[in-house]
């Protein structure tokens, strides 16, 4: 078992989940309460009670799985099932499930009674390598992706590859998106190594480093005031597309195909206003294409996209904020682009789709 020391708290990787019943037996909870998804609860649930045969006495909140249930109807629910349970303040929220779990439950538990403890147990491959760990919490309002939330930190994270068994193929390469990023934004070595890798070669090695680079900056900068909005290259844009597919598309994008696309937009732009290479511009588009599919949406929907972006937390005085990169391993942040470069960015996109 591994330990990264994150901000006052541990991240364990921990395939069996001891330490999970190490860090209950510490502690004198008043109340333990799991929330999961309808998926969650069918294929995490019972390796959470394998793991934990001696904790009888717990109840479960169950949510519709899925973004377009990470809203406030979902968690006026929650709240309810907390109040309905008895929870308090020395109460604990123990959120099993992927990012919508961990961000809902996580945002849920911050602010009732004005905050209880709360641990996350990530179990698709995007919790585990970034939604789990920092304390960002939120849901979304409409297409606005995450607009209400907390920066609420775990009393623990506990990461298990044994959750990933039963995550299918493209749940699988949403997460991968998020790795790709961290190797863009802050590991040259690390971004060679994981664009070589099929997606049944993912491990707990990777995992571990993604954590690891994540951990470096959030401890370097809790409240994203400056070096974490790196962690946001490819959201600008990725987030518009994600909101926008969430409420106008038959089968919506998930937000690592949503960030894909974006950090291909971004990456235009990174080469245009920020100095990145082409061919360092022409790799990334190639790593993207590998893994994920194209997504068509034409110039018609570009006002709605811009609409979205405009409520980006990066943005400062009505101009539109970027992290971009100047290298493959490097990026800044705190960079201000012209809605004429967002869509020349999002032409860019559309031509190199166009066969
Ligand atoms: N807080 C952060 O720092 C942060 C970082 C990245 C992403 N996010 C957020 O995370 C969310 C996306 O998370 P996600 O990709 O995990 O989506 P998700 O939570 O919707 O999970 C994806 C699907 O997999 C199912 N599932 C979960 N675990 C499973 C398992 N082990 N086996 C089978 N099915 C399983 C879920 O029920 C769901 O249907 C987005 O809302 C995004 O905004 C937050
Ligand atoms: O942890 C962070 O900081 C991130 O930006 C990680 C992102 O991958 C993640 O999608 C996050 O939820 C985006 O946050 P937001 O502040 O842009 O809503
Ligand atoms: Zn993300």
């Amino acid at each position: 078992m591994e330990v990264i020391e994150s901000l006052g708290y541990q991240v364990y990787f921990d395939d069996t989940l001891a330490s999970l019943e190490a860090f209950l037996a510490e502690r004198n909870y008043s109340k333990i309460i799991v929330l999961v998804d309808t998926n969650t609860l069918d294929n995490c649930l019972p390796l959470f009670q394998q793991a934990l045969p001696n904790l009888a006495n717990y109840d479960v909140i169950e949510v519709d799985p899925g973004e377009e249930n990470k809203n406030i109807d979902f968690c006026i629910g929650v709240w309810h099932n907390m109040l309905d349970f008895g929870a308090d303040r020395h109460s604990l929220m123990i959120n099993l499930g992927g990012g919508v779990v961990t961000d809902m439950g996580g945002f849920a538990a911050s602010t009732f009674k004005r905050g209880m403890d709360f641990i996350q147990i990530p179990t698709t491959l995007l919790s585990q390598v970034d939604a789990s760990v920092g304390g960002k919490t939120g849901i979304d309002m409409g297409s606005v992706k995450n607009i209400i939330g907390t920066f609420a930190q775990p009393q623990a994270v506990f990461i298990s590859s044994q959750f990933l068994k039963t995550l299918d193929q493209r749940q699988l390469i949403s997460g991968f998106a998020e790795v790709i990023k961290h190797g863009l934004i802050f590991d040259r070595a690390y971004y060679e190594r994981v664009k070589t890798l099929e997606i049944d070669q993912i491990d707990n090695s990777l995992v571990k480093h993604s954590v690891s680079i994540k951990n470096r900056v959030i401890l370097e900068d809790p409240k994203e005031k400056g070096l974490r909005k790196i962690l946001n290259f490819g959201h600008t844009i990725g987030h518009a597309i994600e909101g926008y597919s969430l409420l106008n598309d038959a089968s919506p994008l998930l937000h690592g195909e949503a960030i894909a696309v974006g950090m291909i937009c971004e990456g235009y732009l990174s080469h245009k206003l920020n100095g990145l290479p082409l061919d360092e511009l022409n790799d990334l588009i190639q790593t993207f294409r590998k893994y994920f599919n194209d997504y068509t949406f034409d110039s018609s929907i570009d006002t709605a996209l811009l609409d979205l972006m405009r409520n980006d937390k990066k943005n400062l005085s009505n101009q539109i904020g970027f992290a971009l990169l100047d290298q493959i391993g490097s990026c800044q942040y705190d960079i201000y682009v012209s809605e004429e470069d967002i869509i020349e960015s999002l032409d860019f996109y559309r031509e190199l789709i166009t066969p």
